[in-house]
């Protein structure tokens, strides 16, 4: 493909990656796949070349543009080679109007601003542009950091996590026999803390109450092998991802299938009995924004509201399943006031007999829990509280 019909590819993909953050359809990923599956004629030069002019472009553009066009045009602004591609050649774009409005790169939507923590700060906002580098969690029950620090190039110690590992960005560990072999996991420092938070222990009974793929279940078993772990979630095909990945780490965690709105009914010989519950909600993911750019467009101000709803909903009941003495640690990858430290301190105002406990010591003290922050602590953004049960 032509330098110019490259450009008009990323546009196209674009167009589709719009509409389908509007509708909330298939993401960034498999509409570049689905778009090359009909062109063959298109070389891995060309299919790298288009997918990285569709991701830079959804990097520059905190808001969502109205079209792909706009969103190229915008990229083509810091760089004259590419504009000069709108050239109006046969599968080239038109070239650019003398009045064509030209978008001012961005971070992250307007309308969410004001309703980050007051701990967000200028200096937080250009991270959700940048690349993040990747982060590794080393399978504790299995090997240790300093074994697999030699075994990754470019690998560094992370600061805060003793089980974590951060590699350059674009690394690629899963054809690495160590990552086969179920030695590291790929996993934000951040996520990492959010386990230890936990301070799982031999013996004990750990609930993950919103346990995904399992990803902080297995930091909890690499963590405690001889605790007994439950992973559990409404979302059958996220929770059957576990297995392997267990399997892989040889870990035993127990997964449960909940039903909504009766999630607890998969726990009906386990209310009050369990030492500790994790909620990692779902959530805006706005601390994950510069791993997944287009996130900014899918999130709107109703599904904003239907999450802080929903993570009510959830916090309510998990803390039903904690024993006296037991902990409650919820936290979510997100920034957003509502979510955080506003839903930890309404979690508060709801139910009494719940004390507040330090969480972590990284971050910054936010409400009842700590706040992490890309610009601030180098890891995804993270909301973070614990409570004790009276
Ligand atoms: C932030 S993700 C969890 C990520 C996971 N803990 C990890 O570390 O990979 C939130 C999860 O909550 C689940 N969820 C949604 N509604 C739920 C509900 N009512 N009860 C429990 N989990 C729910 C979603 O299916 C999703 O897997």
């Amino acid at each position: 493909m032509r330098p110019a019909a490259r450009v008009q590819a990323a546009i196209e993909i674009l167009d589709a990656v719009i509409a389908s953050a509007r509708e909330g359809g298939a993401p960034a990923d498999a509409l570049i796949r689905d778009y090359f599956r009909s062109r063959r004629y298109a070389g891995s030069k060309d299919r790298r070349a288009v997918r990285g002019l569709v991701y830079d472009a959804i990097r520059r553009h905190g808001d969502m543009p109205a079209s792909g066009r706009a969103a190229m045009l915008g990229l083509a602004q810091d760089d004259p080679e590419l504009a000069a591609q709108f050239d109006g050649s046969e599968h080239g774009p038109a070239p650019i109007a003398p009045d064509e409005p030209i978008l001012e790169a961005s971070n992250a939507p307007q309308w969410v601003k004001p309703l980050a923590s007051n701990l967000v700060g200028d200096n937080d906002w250009p991270s959700f542009n940048q690349r993040a580098p990747l982060d590794l969690r080393v399978n504790l029950a299995r090997t240790d950091r300093e074994a697999m620090v030699s075994a990754f190039e470019g690998a560094e110690l992370t600061p805060f996590s003793p089980m974590g590992l951060r590699l350059p960005t674009d690394s690629r560990v899963d054809d690495h026999a160590a990552y086969q072999d179920g030695l590291v996991e790929v996993q934000d420092e951040a996520s990492q803390l959010v386990a230890m938070a936990c301070r799982p222990a031999t013996g004990q009974r750990i609930v993950d109450f919103c346990a995904g793929a399992g990803g902080k279940s297995l930091a909890l078993a690499a963590l405690a092998p001889e605790a007994r772990i439950i992973a559990a979630d409404t979302d059958k095909r996220r929770l059957s991802a576990l297995g392997p990945r267990a399997e892989r780490a040889g870990a035993a965690i127990e997964t449960r299938l909940m039903n909504q709105p009766n999630e607890l009914a998969a726990f009906e010989d386990g209310i009050g009995r369990f030492d500790t519950v994790l909620v990692d909600a779902p959530c805006s993911g706005s601390g994950t924004w510069r791993r997944s750019p287009e996130l900014r467009w899918r999130l709107n101000p109703e599904r904003l509201e239907r999450l802080v709803g929903l993570q009510r909903d959830i916090l309510d009941k998990a803390a039903q399943l904690v024993r006296p003495g037991g902990t409650l640690v919820y936290a979510v990858c997100s920034i957003i006031e509502r979510e955080g430290a506003a839903q930890a301190a309404d979690f508060e105002s709801r139910h009494s007999g719940w004390m507040v406990q330090d969480a972590l010591d990284v971050g910054r003290s936010d409400g009842p829990g700590r706040l992490l922050t890309p610009a601030h602590d180098g890891t995804d953004g993270f909301f973070i509280a614990s409570w004790r049960k009276g």
